[in-house]
């Protein structure tokens, strides 16, 4: 079998949410896919009702598949300090016409304010590796590795779209979907992320610079962030373009004229292009004349996170068979 759906961004792209089915009869909640994370976790009618704000919730009473994993418990939190924690059940799960039929939906008591502000996420859905699942006292595998034995091939693959919607595919690479060839760098997943090595980077139509650097395709994640040497280089070529210490970031003037930015992947020399449009990422003020820069500092987290930014200008293979993340133009 194979999965086919289409996912949908937020405002300026902040996030993409994919309807699920969950449960007998299906409810159908709109989740954040995160690459960068292992649990799928739901607004619930366990979720205190002073922290759903427009949620769609799940409700196991309402479903005859579900199953409480009596005794289990998780709780997570992510890079932006951001929280929830709750219990497990077990139910079917369908995306894009593929389930899986008795997966751990981990159903939110608490979570925190940053969440409830968020009233188009119904939850999260993880597709990092297993190893990150929060669940105690056993970890619960991931919607992929669940669905993993029974697909057409051992892969998923993110095609994310500019104010688009977009696809997640499990099972199968669609050739209509890029451009080009694939290009393949391996992945170390022993940090349980998708976790590959850059291979360089170019800004605008200047030279290619060779710096390897150890990067993690975050799907959750909005921004590019890369270090702190090659963001530096980057702005220094972006006329208008400024540090801005309240935002804690840089800016620049969404104005058309930015930069594009390149970088390698695999030691082949191929190179994906972000358009210097998606650079400028979002309006800082009503004005309108100064965005937040999409690209910013990975400020010693040791690895660069290339997010959405980066991902909307690509066609990317998560092969867990091969162990190896393919990137494409599109
Ligand atoms: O932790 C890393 C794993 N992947 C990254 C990620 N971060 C979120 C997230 C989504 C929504 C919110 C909120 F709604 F604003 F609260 C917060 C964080 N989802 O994936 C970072």
């Amino acid at each position: 079998p194979t999965g086919s759906a289409e996912t949908n961004p937020q405002e300026h792209d902040i996030e993409y949410l994919t309807p699920v089915s969950i449960g007998t009869p299906p409810q159908v909640l709109n989740l954040d896919f995160d690459t960068g994370s292992a649990d799928l976790w739901v607004f619930s009618s366990e979720t205190s009702k002073s922290a759903v704000n427009g949620q769609t919730i799940y409700d196991p009473a309402k479903s005859s598949t579900a199953k409480k994993m009596q005794g289990y418990s998780w709780q997570i939190a992510y890079g932006d300090d951001s929280s929830a924690r709750g219990d497990v059940y077990t139910d079917a799960v369908t995306i894009g016409g593929l389930t899986v039929s008795s997966q751990a939906v981990e159903v939110a008591k608490t979570v925190s304010d940053a969440f409830t502000s968020d009233s188009d996420l119904d939850g999260l859905l993880g597709l990092g590796f297993s190893t990150l699942n929060t669940v105690e006292p056993v970890q619960q595998k991931t919607f992929f590795e669940k669905a993993r034995p029974e697909l057409d091939a051992p892969v998923f693959t993110a095609d994310l779209r500019a104010g688009a919607p977009g696809h997640f595919n499990f099972g199968f690479i669609d050739p209509g979907a890029y451009t080009g060839n694939i290009t393949y760098a391996p992945v170390d997943n022993n940090i349980g992320w998708w976790v590959w090595t850059s291979s360089g980077y170019a800004v605008g139509s200047g030279a290619f610079t060779n710096t390897s650097s150890p990067s993690i395709t975050d799907t959750g994640a909005t921004l590019l962030l890369l270090p702190s040497s090659v963001v530096e280089d980057y702005y220094a070529q972006v006329t208008g373009s400024q540090y801005d210490h309240f935002l804690g970031g840089y800016t620049l003037p969404c104005n058309g004229s930015t930069p594009d930015f390149s970088f390698g992947v695999g030691d082949s020399g191929a190179t994906i292009t972000v358009p210097g449009r998606y650079i400028e990422y979002a309006p800082t003020s009503t004005s309108g004349k100064t965005c937040f820069g999409g690209i910013q500092a990975d400020d010693g987290i040791g690895f660069s996170i290339y997010g959405d930014i980066a991902l909307k200008a690509a066609f990317v293979v998560f092969d867990a068979g091969n162990m190896q993340l393919g990137w494409a133009s599109k």
